[in-house]
């Protein structure tokens, strides 16, 4: 294997970047941005790959998410604190389901590019290029907004390191009381035929932090009733941008890639001898990579022994997408063989990518439905072959929004376009994600029957 540098994956094939029309324009945003500050240590994408290090070994449960795409214009405090409050939220549900820590790492502060399914964009009869997220291009539907700009890379640093400063306000400032998280969103619950089912859990919850309190332990004497912890990830698919924040640590000697805690690869861009493996294989956070319904058994060991040669513990996240009719026929042999192999890992589900589908007005939806199919078969696979459903991976918001389709409250395809505001991908909304939170926590609950 060849030597390994912030920058030998521009010696390799790579897939899903944008052309910049003025090369020495790039260069410059590169060269600054490498001067500026990481946006995060590499210390604590240390701590969290201890976190996912006791996941993979059956003692916590990863809960991954956030936007499909952050966006510039959607840019304010109340979007990221709803945002946060419901990950927060459902946190508690699976924490109190699990009896074991949830480790939380938001899609935020960073989750600016896209992968698209096509370069090229046709609206009656005119072609331009995709939308590749904020950080490349604009989503607005004219030639000088689809023009990929370096300059884009700037705005998202800054916008990143406002977002990250603020989820560090949220989760260090009192916001993550537990307490106050505990005033729940509770309107799903009305339209629900598992309605009793929740509040005794809520109920259960309450009571609980009741005790706590009896007993003395409350937000003034206890810092994890008043704190919290949240790590950010994004896909690392703008290699230039990914490469400028990487910084050698000095604690160590070694190079972490200082935009995020955690990074993954796209189903699209994990080829074994591209560019974005070979760019994720020397970084030293802990990393993830999309596992679609067409992967191999080869392919998967293959990919597992470049991102993770050393087995180390923590270090690699498998993220499951493909599909509710899929899963079960695909995911076992995969399963079996990293077992087999004595492979660390963690298994996580997301259960969108697989499950989009176009409404009759041509917007991308995907149904709840179809979503908790995914999830209940991800656990059934796992419990079937005695290995640990370690997480799930979700595109949600605290917004309420009408992108998925399904949940208590029926969203049809009809209300899609009432509140359709994603940047790229449907968002299960407030309600639709904290009442799969009761769901996953019920199976989450099973699955660690037994543990302690
Ligand atoms: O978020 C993931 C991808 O960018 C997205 O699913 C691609 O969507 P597309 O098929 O509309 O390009
Ligand atoms: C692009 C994404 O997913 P995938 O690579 O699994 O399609 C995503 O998570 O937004
Ligand atoms: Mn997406």
């Amino acid at each position: 294997m060849t030597q390994w540098s912030s920058r030998s994956w521009r010696d390799k094939a790579i897939q899903q970047q944008p052309q910049y029309p003025d090369a020495e324009h790039l260069r410059a945003v590169e060269q600054q941005l490498a001067q500026f500050p990481p946006l995060v240590f590499a210390e604590e994408t240390r701590a969290l790959q201890r976190h996912l290090s006791a996941v993979s070994q059956g003692q916590g449960f990863l809960l991954q998410g956030g936007d499909c795409a952050e966006s510039f214009q959607d840019f304010n405090a109340p979007k990221i604190r709803d945002t946060f409050k419901v990950i927060l939220q459902m946190a508690i549900v699976l924490t109190f389901a699990g009896s074991c820590p949830i480790t939380k790492v938001a899609r935020m502060a960073g989750q600016y590019a896209k992968p698209r399914s096509s370069d090229e964009e046709t609206i009656d009869g005119v072609s331009l290029p995709s939308y590749r997220g904020d950080i490349i291009n604009q989503a607005d539907f004219t030639a000088a907004a689809r023009q990929p700009d370096p300059q884009r890379m700037i705005q998202a640093y800054h916008h990143s390191a406002a977002t990250l400063n603020l989820l560090r306000a949220f989760a260090q400032g009192g916001l993550a009381n537990l307490h106050k998280v505990h005033k729940w969103n509770m309107s799903f619950i009305q339209a629900n035929p598992m309605k009793e089912r929740y509040l005794q859990i809520a109920e259960e919850i309450q009571s609980a932090l009741k005790f706590m309190e009896v007993l003395g332990i409350n937000s003034e004497t206890n810092a994890t009733i008043h704190e919290t912890e949240l790590f950010t990830s994004h896909e690392a698919l703008l290699l230039p941008y990914e490469q400028a924040l990487t910084r050698t640590d000095t604690l160590t000697g070694l190079p972490y890639d200082c935009s995020a805690h955690m990074v993954w690869i796209g189903e699209r861009t994990r080829q074994l001898d591209h560019a974005h493996v070979e760019f994720m294989r020397g970084i030293h956070n802990p990393i993830g990579v999309k596992i679609g319904p067409t992967t191999t058994e080869q392919e998967l060991l293959q990919l597992i022994n470049a991102l993770n040669p050393e087995n180390i513990s923590g270090r690699l996240t498998l993220i499951t997408r493909m599909g509710a009719d899929k899963l079960a026929e695909n995911l076992p042999k995969l399963v079996r063989t990293v077992k087999r192999e004595g492979r660390h890992v963690v298994w996580s589900s997301d259960p969108m990518h697989g499950n989009t589908v176009k409404a009759d007005n041509g917007l991308k939806t995907r149904s709840f439905d179809n979503i908790n199919r995914e999830l209940s078969q991800f656990f059934a696979v796992h419990e079937a072959e005695g290995t640990y459903p370690g997480g799930v991976h979700l595109e949600m918001t605290g917004e309420d929004v009408t992108e998925c389709t399904g949940g208590a409250y029926c969203i049809s395809e009809k209300d899609l376009e009432q509140r359709y505001r994603t940047q790229c991908d449907p968002r299960l909304n407030a309600d639709q994600v904290l009442e799969l939170a009761f769901l996953v926590a019920e199976s989450l609950k099973k699955a660690r029957a037994g543990k302690g």
